[in-house]
């Protein structure tokens, strides 16, 4: 048991992170009481019920009364409501973090907000399932894996490293990066695969002459982690690619002429383009695997990308 990093946590949506998040501070005494709100009662039923939270409130507001950290634990596009409903019940001094997939929109959403005195430190652990609600959540989800946090004018180094130490304290390695660089790197390594494996899934679903049942009979492993992908929460994705849209269209381009440059090899039966291109993606999985990261993120600084906009 360590001592509490914070003594009061409020969690605004009891999904999949927040009941994550939970269990693990439970788990390992990293908060003094757990408070609790999520707009369905059905959920704020259960959150009680498994023993998630101390006490559930029917209103945000309400719910962050007297909180040292609030984590804002809902859909992106869902933010902006929350941040303007709590602004005027935060506690001087508190912390506001989130842990949405995309930064810069949600930045952009929840400091126009909150009041002078109180720190807002975003966040966005690397980790997940595609199974979504309360009773999803368990306390290792992020052992071991990447939480990146990206500090903004209102974030102090204290509040930073405070949050850090949560972070920390959960099994998570952080680092610290740029909202837009974070945005970029996640278009690469999470958005743009959801985009594809909900693609694939969905030409598999249009394709007549090959039915449900030998979709579902005949899955090799490959096309069933798709569908798992494909099996994530909707609310979330589409909120995603609506917030993170500049980033996603970039590498989706990039996607697109390199699919044309296989498409072609296929056609004209040039193998040793294959075979090459091949050898090259297996090098970058054997990288990441003796590198240790095959549970976690890739190495951050060998994203080979440009910026949105930039040239090349
Ligand atoms: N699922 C993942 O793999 C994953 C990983 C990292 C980060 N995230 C991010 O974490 C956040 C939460 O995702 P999740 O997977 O826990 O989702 P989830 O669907 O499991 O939970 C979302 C929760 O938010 C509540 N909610 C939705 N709209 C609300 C509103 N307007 N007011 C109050 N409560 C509301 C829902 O009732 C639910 O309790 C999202 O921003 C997502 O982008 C998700
Ligand atoms: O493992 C999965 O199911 C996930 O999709 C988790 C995943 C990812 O792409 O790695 C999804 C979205 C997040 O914002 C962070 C993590």
């Amino acid at each position: 048991m360590s001592a509490p990093v914070y003594d009061r946590v409020a969690l605004i949506g009891l999904g999949l992170i927040a009941s994550s998040m939970a269990l693990a501070m439970r788990e390992r005494g990293l908060a003094g009481t757990i408070a609790g709100h999520a707009k369905s009662a059905e959920t704020r039923a259960v959150a009680l019920e498994i023993g998630l939270c101390d006490a559930v409130f029917d209103t945000a507001a309400a719910a962050v009364q007297g909180a040292d950290l609030v984590v804002l634990a809902v859909p992106v596009g869902a933010m902006a409501a929350i941040a303007e409903e709590i602004g005027p019940h935060l506690k001087p001094g508190a912390c506001v973090t989130d842990v949405g997939s995309v930064k810069q929109a949600v930045i952009g959403a929840v400091a126009p907000h909150l009041p002078e005195g109180v720190t807002f430190v975003p966040g966005h652990p690397l980790a997940g399932t595609e199974h979504s609600g309360p009773r999803s959540g368990f306390p290792t989800l992020f052992e071991n894996r990447w939480c990146l946090l990206t500090p903004t004018e209102r974030s102090t180094p204290e509040a930073t490293a405070r949050l850090r130490a949560l972070w920390e304290g959960m099994g998570a390695k952080v680092d610290e990066m740029d909202a837009a660089h974070h945005d970029l790197v996640l278009a690469v390594v999470s958005h743009t695969p959801h985009l594809i494996a909900y693609t694939m899934v969905g030409v598999a679903d249009h394709l007549r002459r090959v039915s449900n049942s030998e979709v579902i009979q005949y899955s090799a492993s490959g096309f069933r982690d798709f569908t798992r992908i494909a099996a994530s929460d909707p609310t979330m994705w589409r909120d995603v690619f609506l917030t993170n849209k500049d980033a996603v269209l970039d590498i989706l381009g990039r996607f697109t002429e390199e699919l044309f440059v296989l498409q072609r090899a296929i056609r004209m039966g040039d193998g040793d383009m294959l075979f090459d291109y091949f050898t090259r993606t297996r090098a970058i999985r054997r990288g990441i695997i003796e590198a240790g990261q095959d549970t976690a993120a890739p190495d951050f600084g060998r994203v080979a990308v440009k910026p949105a906009g930039a040239k090349g």
